[in-house]
């Protein structure tokens, strides 16, 4: 699957900082890896798992107790994520730990309010995880396709206000909003995420109107032009400013001050650096409708897309002495990592909690609550909640390789309501076994499963494949 770029780069920082650029993609040395993940483990306190390089592919996550079925094997913190784009439109969650914000009636007024207007891409709740099965075996209320004109529009409003309470939502309080101070496209659950948002990658991104203008409407043209062709560009945008604004911190800390600029850069990027990485517009799958004679152009349209994306991005946050970070090759291997190596970013949305609670009480206080809350859900219909969803990187679940008879998944149980990726056990796992999770439907046929392996760039040789494979 892999190929080698068809034709030479467009970028001249390509060829200016080739030997930079070669340091920030080469693997890191091993004894400095295993470093890394042994200090990660330990100040998070995953003391339950260690990552290792001596596998069959590569490095993984094995046990470092015994654990038995459901048990909780990691809760990991996401590096970098970003909520899809038409997803934030549907659903109002906080731009740093995309927990739900707001208030039920705020999430349900401002979907029908979106409906009415005829903005809402909605998709049925489903609380799954990449490579895992629905968290939610609750039968839901009936729900039909929605109607929002049923509902007069002052209804409509007063729930996004506050003015109207709905039945038994003080059950399911969410945190209040709090708005970035320079725009108003990032909210907040707290002061306390706002900050980390603004110190980890919102300070070179924000297209508020404190922002010199000139940068302001460079950032504008590189949202849209994401928002517009994939929105993985603006992960790959956390991903730089993520780095660009470690850089600067490390830079003003006394311990690295007499390290040389790309030292600083290489520190910076650290966390990074371990991620598997592949150049996006190598690996990508050919889409059905190409055929191999045109894959060269296919894979040179993908990297001048990607070349787009970055210049507009340079436009609005280049700094001079991080240039290799802006390089073509690192943009398109920052890409490739997110591809290779994301859980999809998924939070269940706390809608369908609240409308499962009104079906579920006893029978007089739910015949009271549905006077309200059933032309609600008629007026919702079939997508009366929607999860939020993105792409993000996890440094530790990003470890794990793939088995089609994984002893582990990803799952969000009912209590995991932020954007951290939960690994679950899914039988008894012992102290030194690795732990695996499906990157793809394990229960498809041999030959489906290994064609979607082939998008990760390997074929599968667990024991369910040697079993299956035809001789
Ligand atoms: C998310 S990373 C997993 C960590 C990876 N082993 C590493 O060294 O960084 C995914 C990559 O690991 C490798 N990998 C994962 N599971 C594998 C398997 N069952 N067989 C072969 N390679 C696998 C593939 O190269 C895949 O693209």
């Amino acid at each position: 699957m892999a190929r080698s770029s068809a034709a030479a780069s467009p970028c001249d920082l390509d060829r200016e900082f080739a030997p930079q650029i070669a340091q920030l993609l080469a693997t890191p040395p091993l004894q400095s890896a295993q470093e890394y993940y042994d200090e990660l483990i330990q100040s998070k306190k995953h003391d339950g798992i260690r990552v290792n390089y001596n596998g069959e592919h590569g490095k993984g996550v094995f046990a470092n107790k015994d654990f038995d079925e459901d048990d909780l094997i990691l809760k990991d913190q996401m590096l970098v994520g970003a909520q899809h784009s038409l997803n934030k439109i549907d659903c109002t969650v906080c731009s740093y730990c995309f927990r739900f914000i707001g208030s039920i009636e705020f999430q349900i007024g401002q979907r029908l309010y979106l409906q009415s207007i005829g903005s809402s891409i909605g998709c049925h709740s489903e609380r799954h995880c990449h490579g895992s099965e629905s968290g939610s075996s609750t039968d839901s209320p009936a729900a039909t396709e929605g109607n929002s004109d049923t509902l007069p529009q002052e209804v409509i409003e007063s729930l996004i206000t506050g003015e109207t309470s709905l039945p038994f939502s003080d059950h399911f309080a969410l945190p209040e909003i709090v708005s970035c101070h320079g725009c108003d496209e990032e909210r907040y659950c707290s002061q306390s995420c706002a900050n980390s948002d603004w110190e980890s990658y919102h300070s070179l991104l924000c297209a508020g109107s404190n922002t010199e203008p000139s940068r302001r409407s460079a950032l504008h043209k590189f949202i849209e032009h994401a928002n517009g062709t994939n929105d993985i560009f603006l992960v790959a945008a956390k991903t730089i400013t993520f780095t660009l604004l470690r850089y600067k911190k490390l830079k003003k800390h006394p311990d690295f001050q007499a390290g040389s600029n790309f030292s600083l850069l290489m520190e910076a990027w650290k966390p990074f650096s371990m991620g598997f990485k592949k150049r996006w517009w190598d690996y990508i799958a050919l889409p059905e409708d190409v055929d191999a004679s045109g894959e060269d152009s296919f894979r040179q349209e993908i990297r001048d897309l990607a070349f787009k994306s970055l210049q507009l991005l340079k436009d609005a946050i280049f700094d001079a002495e991080c240039a290799p970070l802006f390089s073509l090759e690192v943009y398109g291997h920052i890409i490739g990592m997110f591809e290779l190596n994301n859980l999809d970013l998924v939070v269940a949305s706390p809608v369908e909690d609240y409308f499962i609670h009104i079906y579920d009480l006893p029978d007089d206080e739910k015949d009271e609550a549905e006077k309200v809350t059933m032309p609600i859900v008629d007026a919702l219909g079939e997508d009366y909640s929607v999860n939020c969803d993105g792409t993000a990187f996890f440094p530790l679940q990003s470890c794990m390789n793939h088995s089609c008879c994984p002893n582990a998944k990803a799952f969000k149980r009912d209590e995991d309501n932020d954007s951290h990726a939960v690994i679950i056990a899914l039988g008894p796992i012992s102290k030194g076994d690795e732990i695996t999770i499906s990157y793809i439907d394990e229960d498809l046929p041999y030959e489906e499963r290994q064609a979607e392996l082939a998008d990760y760039g390997f074929t599968c040789t667990c024991s369910k494949c040697q079993e299956e494979k035809p001789n």
